[in-house]
């Protein structure tokens, strides 16, 4: 990375801003005085490994210092968002939901602009983040993007922005869908009588063992499912009464609703 390059966080205390923060200097992607954040409410502890880390008040103030802006604010404070005229013209990278290119270039006069959709999972570094460059923006400009992106984990660039909306509820929202998944499991080993502990902790390594076990294999999960019929045990009866209870239409839906939900105030 440029040692001149100076990245702007708008947002940088929350919860995604800092899980990319923090990420970009452990590491070593930034070095501390090559990265600003702003708040409205001020500095917060995140960065305090960090005291060149500049934190401050005044988007303007933070868009004069910085080459390359992320914004990374509710998509209810995008309206409120201003970077005056020294962030006119400079690559945007815009974490938000439900904001489309054209309303996050409209209010921060650029038209270079990156919608890139993280996920909670940013915080350990195991998100995937996707992202979408509007057309002004140049190949060195994405690579750019790609590496600041991949300090959070596997980050991958989309060819149509429609992608992104549907990805938002996907996966920009997809940690919480293993945790319904968890919540419910937990609560049904708690019925029959296991204790909270050992219930906790058989969920959470059932979970994270299955999921790595289908990353390990790079089949279709389809497949891990099938197996599992044909072997014809115990699994294969939970199985049979989760797919006959329609499972797979209850996920449809939710990810439909999150998917309105992610397209719905799009201009
Ligand atoms: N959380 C998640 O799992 C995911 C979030 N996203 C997207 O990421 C974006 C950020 O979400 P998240 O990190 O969860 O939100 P948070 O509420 O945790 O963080 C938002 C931050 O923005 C700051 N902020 C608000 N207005 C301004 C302003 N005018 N100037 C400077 N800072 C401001 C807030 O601080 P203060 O109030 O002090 O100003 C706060 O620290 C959202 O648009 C969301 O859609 C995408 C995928 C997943
Ligand atoms: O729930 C939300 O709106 C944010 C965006 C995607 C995930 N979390």
């Amino acid at each position: 990375m440029s040692q001149k390059m100076v990245l702007g966080i708008v947002g940088g205390h929350g919860w995604m801003g800092r899980s990319l923060g923090i990420a970009l200097l452990e590491r070593n992607i930034l070095s501390a005085d090559q990265l600003v954040v702003s708040s409205r409410s001020g500095a917060s502890d995140a960065y305090c490994n960090w005291p060149d880390v500049r934190c401050v008040r005044d988007n303007r103030e933070l868009a004069a210092l910085a080459d390359v802006i992320v914004l990374s604010v509710r998509p209810q404070d995008l309206a409120g968002i201003d970077i005056g005229d020294a962030g006119k013209g400079k690559l945007i990278i815009s974490l938000l939901a439900m904001a489309s290119v054209k309303q996050v270039a409209h209010q921060l006069g650029s038209d270079r602009v990156v919608r890139a959709m993280p996920n909670a999972a940013a915080k350990i570094r195991r998100a995937w983040f996707p992202w979408f460059a509007a057309e002004g923006v140049n190949p060195s400009e994405r690579q750019l993007v790609q590496e600041l992106l991949e300090s959070c984990g596997m980050a991958r660039e989309l060819p149509a922005e429609r992608d992104i909306d549907y990805l938002t509820a996907l996966s920009g929202a997809g940690p919480a869908w293993p945790a319904l998944l968890a919540k419910a499991m937990l609560e049904h080993a708690q019925t029959n009588g296991i204790p909270d502990d050992i219930a906790l902790e058989a969920v959470m390594q059932t979970l994270v063992g299955g999921s790595q076990l289908l990353e390990h294999l790079g089949s279709d999960p389809g497949d891990m499912v099938e197996r599992l019929i044909n072997y014809d045990g115990t699994t294969a009866k939970g199985l049979s009464e989760m797919i006959n209870g329609r499972l797979s239409d209850v996920v449809k839906h939710g990810l439909d609703a999150a998917h309105r939900a992610a397209c719905s105030p799009r201009k």
